[in-house]
């Protein structure tokens, strides 16, 4: 036992004069009285403070007793033919300005009833001068599918911390999945609470844009309703999934929307299938070039993009940020499936280099002179893509493992709500992407084109004519 203890740290200074709250003597009546006017005062607070409520109530207790049940049913009878007119004749400004407030008004009291509870059991309430501090629901809205609920955090706390236990509240909330988010101040989070699933059914192939932008592609959904775009120009694509997690779907997918570009001209796809030529065969003559067996000439066609990259980075020095595609200097993509058996189980060592050193040059140069990679994987581990970080876009489909999540999509990720972990099997196609300009991830499904879909998409947009499955000659 230490003969002496010594604490480091800073002793808070005690007060120089400790006083205690005075006792005095109140006669019963004063009592009464004091706590009457309390009463009458929290009254009224309750009755202004939920006018939405005690408003209307107080108009329908008015008529029965003026007017009778006949003028109360009357009424009642009126407002539901208004509301139901409306809701049939414009659903949009409805939702907005009639069923979401309400919703939100009832939501707001369902969630404030578990408040208390699920911020102690999820830790985020704060014990300070034995008092305990627990964060504050300022606002709910509904939306289609899903609340927001936006949350001044308290004193210390970040969006971080409600990320972190984001599962736990989304199971006391009994809602599918919770996102926490910064809110529109420093102090504010805002949490969203997934109720219905939007992404539950496949989506349909989209139209092929008229008009290609490349900062913009359309290529499937996202859980707040919107289209999913992938931004291409500027970023190289990397999309991550176990087997049957539906990679092909998002490779036809883009393919699709950039097929347009194919039919013009004005974008060149090179693809890439190690496996033989099971995934990208059924569409070749939407391919400028293609190889599925011989490895020598994948090597040979990375190199060449390689070089194509480094001429025209030479070249347009200086000149512009961002190259613009033209028939004559088409946009190429290249589209490669499994990328490992190119990076990682290739056995012949001197081809492996050769890739991956073409590949880097691809991935680092090629971003902004129109010569990009959309590259599917199974494995994101270093060993298996040591390039992975040069993939500034990936998509994160099914994965194995949790820790998978921030490996492809970046750190904090999965706490953040990118589950691609728990995306069940019977859900191909969906997946977690970060977008520009949003620090949690995004749900999304990509449209799923068919066999039948591909072909069509081939026969309609591609260059090369197949006589008997094989390519019969150049640009048709
Ligand atoms: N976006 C989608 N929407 C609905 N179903 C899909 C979607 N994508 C794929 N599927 C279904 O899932 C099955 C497996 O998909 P796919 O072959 O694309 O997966 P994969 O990840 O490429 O698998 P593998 O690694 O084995 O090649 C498809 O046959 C299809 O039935």
């Amino acid at each position: 036992m230490p003969l002496i203890n010594i604490i480091r740290g800073e002793t808070i200074p005690v007060a120089p004069l400790n006083v205690r709250t005075p006792v005095f003597k109140l006669p019963i009546w004063a009592v009464v009285v004091w706590e009457t006017i309390k009463a009458l005062a929290w009254l009224v607070a309750t009755y202004i403070r939920h006018w939405y409520a005690t408003l209307p109530a107080t108009g329908l207790t008015w008529l029965y007793l003026a007017h009778g049940w006949q003028a109360l049913a009357g009424l009642v009878a009126g407002i539901a033919a208004i509301s139901t007119g409306w809701a049939f004749g414009h659903r949009l400004s409805w939702l907005r300005f009639g069923w979401w407030p309400i919703l939100a008004r009832v939501r707001r009291l369902v969630y404030r009833r578990r408040w208390m509870a699920a911020m102690v059991t999820a830790k985020l309430s704060v014990s300070y001068d034995k008092r305990t501090i627990i964060p504050q629901i300022r606002r709910v809205r509904c939306r289609a599918g899903c609340d927001e609920v936006l949350v001044r955090m308290v004193t210390g706390q970040i969006p971080d911390d409600f990320a972190k236990a984001s599962e736990r509240l989304a199971h006391t909330f009994g809602v599918r999945q919770l996102k926490a988010m910064p809110g529109p101040t420093y102090a504010t989070v805002v949490l969203v609470l997934m109720r219905g699933d939007s992404l539950h059914a496949t989506v349909e192939p989209l139209p092929v844009p008229d008009a290609l932008d490349f900062t913009a592609l359309p290529i499937g959904a996202q859980e707040d309703g919107d289209l999913y775009r992938l931004r291409l120009f500027g970023t190289q694509v990397l999309i991550v999934g176990a087997t049957g997690s539906g990679k092909g779907s998002v490779i036809w997918s883009i393919v699709r929307a950039l097929s347009g570009g194919v039919a013009d001209g004005l974008v060149e796809l090179w693809g890439l299938d190690p496996k033989g030529g099971m995934e990208l065969g059924i569409g070749r003559p939407l391919f400028a070039r293609f190889a599925s067996r011989d490895f020598a000439e994948m090597a040979a066609m990375i190199e060449q993009a390689a070089a194509t990259a480094q001429e025209r980075a030479a070249r347009l020095a200086g000149q512009t940020r961002q190259h613009v595609p033209t028939v004559d200097e088409p946009l190429i993509v290249l589209v490669i499936d499994e990328l490992a058996n190119l990076t990682a189980y290739l056995t012949e060592r001197q081809l492996k280099d050769r890739i991956k050193a073409a590949l880097g040059i691809v991935l680092t140069q090629g971003r902004a002179v129109g010569v990009h990679v959309v590259a599917a994987i199974q494995d994101p581990r270093k060993e298996v893509l040591p390039a992975r970080g040069l993939f500034p876009t990936r998509i994160g489909l099914r994965l194995s493992e949790p820790a998978e999540v921030d490996m492809v999509l970046g750190d904090g990720m999965r706490d953040r709500g990118a589950l691609c972990d728990r995306i069940p099997q019977t859900q191909p196609g969906i997946g977690y992407v970060v977008l520009e300009g949003d620090p949690t991830p995004m749900r999304v499904r990509l449209t799923y084109c068919d066999d039948d879909t591909v072909r069509d998409m081939a026969h309609d947009y591609g260059r090369l004519r197949l006589v008997g499955g094989n390519a019969a000659g150049g640009a048709a």
